[in-house]
């Protein structure tokens, strides 16, 4: 029988092709895949996550990878709703065009987050695609890096946030690991606390709207 295990929801936004879906594929095959489909509607997969901190803790990690096509953003608030972690990524070698999108999901988090007291979400910001730039003698790394650190700056400033920047290649695997491990360190023990205060178990909502998923092959996907 499964057992019952604390669920800790995670989104996954950005604009499309900036490898959301390759960076989950990454973080639960340890695999890349360079055929990917563009994703429809959202898809969620889950996997049961073992705390570095305590090996006593496990929790359900469910991830949902939305659509970044523009088509879609109407649907995207609700895959977000209820989540805890909000990845929000872009391009490194596309960084103009996707940042610009990035942006736009961190404010409409905030924007959630400050008028639902339940849905205050820890935001990471993600460039992702580091290993076609990390070598590069045609990016500017020094700037992409300079604005991304004085966007950060800023808008923890005017939103008493703590928002945090990684990078990570879902091409190479390199940070991924460590983002999913720094990420639920930072919320395991208030996330706990919660969990074992809560006198009545709540169940989170299925969300009946999901039009299609890929990631073929991964475990405990779902899609309908
Ligand atoms: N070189 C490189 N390519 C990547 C990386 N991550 C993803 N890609 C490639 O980028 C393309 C888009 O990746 P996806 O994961 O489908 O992008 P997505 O953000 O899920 O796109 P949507 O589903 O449309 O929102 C695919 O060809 C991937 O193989 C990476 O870290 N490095």
């Amino acid at each position: 029988m499964a057992e019952d295990l604390p669920n800790l929801k995670l989104v996954i936004l950005g604009e499309s092709s900036v490898g959301k879906t390759a960076l989950v594929h990454r973080f639960i095959t340890n695999k890349f895949d360079s055929q990917t489909t563009n994703t429809i509607g959202a898809a969620f997969i889950t996997k049961t996550y073992h705390s570095q901190k305590d090996p006593q803790r496990r929790l359900k990690l469910e991830i949902w990878d939305t659509a970044g096509q523009e088509r879609y953003r109407s649907l995207t608030p609700m895959y977000y709703r209820n989540a805890k972690v909000a990845l929000v990524c872009f391009d490194l070698s596309n960084f103009d065009d996707t940042f610009k999108t990035a942006k736009f999901w961190i404010d409409q988090l905030q924007l959630n987050s400050s008028s639902n007291a339940e849905d205050v979400i820890n935001i990471r910001l993600i460039g992702n695609k580091f290993d076609l730039i990390e070598s590069s003698t045609e990016v500017d790394t020094v700037e992409i890096q300079k604005k991304i650190d004085e966007f950060i700056i800023s808008f923890n400033t005017h939103n008493n946030t703590n928002i945090r920047y990684n990078h990570t290649s879902a091409k190479t695997g390199s940070g991924i690991q460590e983002l999913f491990d720094e990420i639920i360190d930072d919320i395991e023990d208030d996330f706990f606390t919660e969990f074992q205060n809560r006198t009545t178990s709540t169940t989170e909502g299925q969300i009946g709207s999901i039009l299609d998923a890929r990631m073929n092959g991964a475990p405990s996907s779902t899609c309908c």
